[in-house]
């Protein structure tokens, strides 16, 4: 779907490929939803804000590397409807951060997020309102997945329903030890909305994925290893210096991906997205356009001068 839906913005809009290249550079041009899909965009946003509770919370760092917290603990991180407005515009944040290179998506009070507020659910249990509280959080959670930072979930705790479908739409996931990822959907009389069946196939296979979602099992990090949702388990650790929090572990682990200069790392970051969305020969002349930014670049020409040796 996600494919298809850019396959038509491509056509609707011409030229395929250098398309997508400025797509992916252009801010907000990553949705699914537009008008012609009948979303509106404004109205399911003034719904969302009539159910308020926690917030979403972005700390940008001068390493490159920023913090957004799921922020609602008494409800145990539950997603208000307000909170989904406010990840939008983190996310708009975040696609205008031009010194960015990571990004940590984390939960508040040690546990990573429960879903969506019931709360907010019951209220609006009407399949119209369903339909559009989906397209607004597919939306948004895809352009999450493409911004051209190397994304992070860290799960401590639970990640549930909703909460699992977030983690996700990052990059990788690092599971602290004792914590879970359900997609619990399925004792909710649900299947996931937020585009977390289709990322989860492609991350795990879709025999995988059939078990997760139809026994809602419970993910620890060794079976989250093994299928290949997690890319690390983490530990508390006791240093020298003190204790290190799961949160320096998880930007010492990113950070050896994320040395260097932003543009650099953020070319990375975008010819792996559109190999990892695009038909093959798409890829390619995206690769080609992104290669273009980098190739004479200030990196470039400084590796040049430096006459590297990669021992
Ligand atoms: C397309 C999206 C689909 C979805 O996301 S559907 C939502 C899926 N999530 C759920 O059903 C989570 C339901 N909650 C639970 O299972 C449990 O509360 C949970 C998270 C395992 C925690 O259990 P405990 O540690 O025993 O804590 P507890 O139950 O006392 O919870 C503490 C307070 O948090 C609240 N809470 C937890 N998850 C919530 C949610 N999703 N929406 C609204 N409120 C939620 C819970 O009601 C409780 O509040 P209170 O203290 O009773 O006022």
């Amino acid at each position: 779907m996600v494919l298809c839906a850019l396959r038509r913005q491509l056509l609707r809009s011409g030229s395929r490929c250098g398309t997508w290249t400025r797509l992916l550079q252009r801010p907000s041009s990553g949705c699914v939803y537009s008008s012609t899909d009948g979303f509106n965009h404004q109205e399911i946003r003034e719904k969302l804000q009539a159910f308020p509770g926690g917030s979403i919370d972005l700390l940008k760092q001068d390493s490159g590397i920023a913090v957004l917290t799921i922020n609602n603990p008494s409800r145990m991180n539950a997603f208000s409807g307000s909170m989904m407005v406010d990840l939008e515009e983190r996310v708009t944040q975040l696609e205008n951060w031009t010194g960015g290179k990571g990004l940590i998506v984390q939960g508040a009070a040690e546990t990573f997020c429960s879903g969506s507020d019931l709360n907010a659910v019951r209220a609006i249990s009407n399949p119209q309102d369903g339909m559009k509280m989906c397209m607004f959080m597919q939306n948004t959670l895809t352009r999450l997945v493409r911004l051209p930072l190397i994304s992070v979930a860290l799960v401590e705790g639970r990640a549930l329903g909703g909460g699992a479908e977030l983690t996700t739409a990052c990059d990788f996931r690092l599971m602290a030890s004792g914590s879970v990822i359900q997609f619990v959907h399925k004792h909710m009389g649900l299947v996931p909305g937020w585009g977390g069946a289709a990322r989860l196939v492609r991350l795990v296979g879709s025999q995988n994925a059939l078990k997760l979602l139809g026994g809602a099992v419970k993910v620890d990090p060794e079976l989250g290893l093994h299928i290949g949702l997690s890319d690390e388990v983490l530990e508390a650790q006791q240093e020298a210096e003190g204790v290190v929090t799961l949160l320096q572990q998880a930007e010492n682990w990113l950070s050896r991906y994320t040395k260097g200069p932003a543009p650099v790392i953020q070319a990375v970051k975008k010819v792996v997205l559109s190999g990892r969305e695009l038909p093959l020969s798409d890829a390619l002349r995206t690769e080609k356009d992104v290669f273009g930014t980098v190739w004479g670049g200030p990196a470039n020409l400084q590796a040049l001068a430096s006459k590297p040796k990669h021992k």
